[in-house]
């Protein structure tokens, strides 16, 4: 059985598989593994696949985050905040001269340094009339859930908007490629990806879609402090789609399976991310991609076991080790993410069909005299 240690060190011996002139320092382009390509699963929709075997503890994936949060209880005392501007999003360390926006909009938001706050201040001005209106209000009325719910769809909104000032008009609907050394045609990048991204309002109960109508429509309506000019109903599929894709981020990698002897658990959540290429990885209760955010809060994907051509690459969308037994893992997936888990794992455990039904009829009320 893998050691937690040697699970450890898999992420951390990758970087002799990248070539030279694909260093990853201060890139601004997703990394892909040539033999990483993209197909259609008829249960669980895109995945994500290799066309020839990868060895086990290969680099496959090193992934920019569209949008990004902290999640931090207090961001003035904490060390793990995130700096805004999306070419860092280094950790700063409250020990660090960080600053603070000029506006005072929220505590959250911090940068390394003037450079960085100068740099992002196209992409922040989008959210610091919003935050400062609605932080903490949102937050002492819904909670901290919902609030970093709407905060990242702004923060998505506000991406969207420096990629179309930044694209020319007639290149809007196809949107930004990646570059000449990644896949250039299967995997979509930016807004076009995020829109690409599965998940519905069928899935929630009623409760649910009119809860999060009512939060659209009173702090996320198009208007000049959110100009984004979407309808309410397209933001409201919005947050299906982040629901369905958004990453949380922990300081330790998540996936090792078979679970180590001595299970190390993957920390506190620092911060939650869309990333437009990382989201095509499905589930598994037993997968062969391991994943962690770097120091600049990239996903990374490695290979914890070699992959054999054709096999689906699967990451676990989250810590195996706290959830054993296929119930206890299935509703979880069914609790936050809204899908029964189909891996193979599951469905090898899952009782024999008479047993299920068994089960069904006991909870099943049987149906109404009335009725015949
Ligand atoms: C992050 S997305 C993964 C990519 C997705 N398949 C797509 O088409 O875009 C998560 C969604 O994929 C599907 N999915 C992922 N893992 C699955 C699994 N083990 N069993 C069934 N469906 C799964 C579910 O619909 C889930 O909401």
């Amino acid at each position: 059985m893998q050691s937690p240690i040697a699970t450890e060190r898999l992420l951390a011996t990758t970087d002799h598989l990248i070539r030279p002139d694909q260093n990853l320092s201060d890139r601004q382009q997703p990394w892909i593994h040539p033999r990483l390509i993209q197909s259609v699963d008829p249960i669980k929709g895109r995945q994500l696949r290799v066309s020839q075997p990868v060895k086990k503890g290969e680099l496959l994936l090193v992934d920019l985050p569209y949008a990004l949060i902290p999640v931090v209880d207090h961001p003035d005392q904490s060390d793990d905040v995130r700096c805004s501007n999306p070419a860092c999003h280094r950790r700063v360390a409250r020990t660090v001269e960080r600053v603070s926006c000029l506006n005072r909009c929220s505590a959250d938001v911090v940068w390394c340094n003037s450079s960085c706050r100068d740099a992002d201040n196209l992409r922040h001005e989008f959210e610091c009339t919003w935050l400062k209106k609605y932080a903490n209000s949102i937050r002492s009325k819904w909670g901290e859930y919902d609030f970093g719910m709407l905060w990242l769809i702004v923060r998505i909104l506000a991406s969207r908007d420096v990629e179309f000032r930044n694209t020319p008009s007639s290149d809007k609907t196809s949107g930004s490629k990646t570059g000449s050394d990644s896949k250039p045609s299967s995997f979509e990048t930016g807004w076009n990806a995020i829109r690409s991204f599965c998940g519905s309002q069928d899935s929630w109960t009623h409760s649910q879609v009119r809860h999060w109508t009512m939060l659209v429509k009173k702090y996320l309506r198009n208007s000049q402090s959110l100009p984004h000019g979407l309808t309410s109903s397209e933001v409201l599929d919005l947050i299906c789609q982040e629901e369905a894709n958004s990453f949380g981020l922990y300081p330790r990698e998540t996936g090792a399976f078979p679970l180590p002897e001595l299970a190390v658990d993957r920390g506190e959540q620092f911060a939650a991310g869309v990333y437009p290429t990382a989201a095509l990885a499905n589930h598994s209760c037993s997968p062969n991609i391991i994943h962690k955010p770097d120091d600049q809060s990239r996903m990374v994907f490695v290979a914890s076991k070699d992959i054999a051509t054709g096999e689906e690459c699967c990451i676990s969308y989250f810590d195996l080790s706290k959830k054993v037994e296929l119930k206890d893992r299935r509703d979880h997936l069914q609790g936050s993410f809204r899908f029964v888990c189909k891996c193979d794992r599951c469905v090898s455990e899952e009782p024999p069909e008479g047993d299920s039904l068994e089960e069904e009829l006991q909870w099943d009320e049987f149906p109404s005299m009335d009725a015949f």
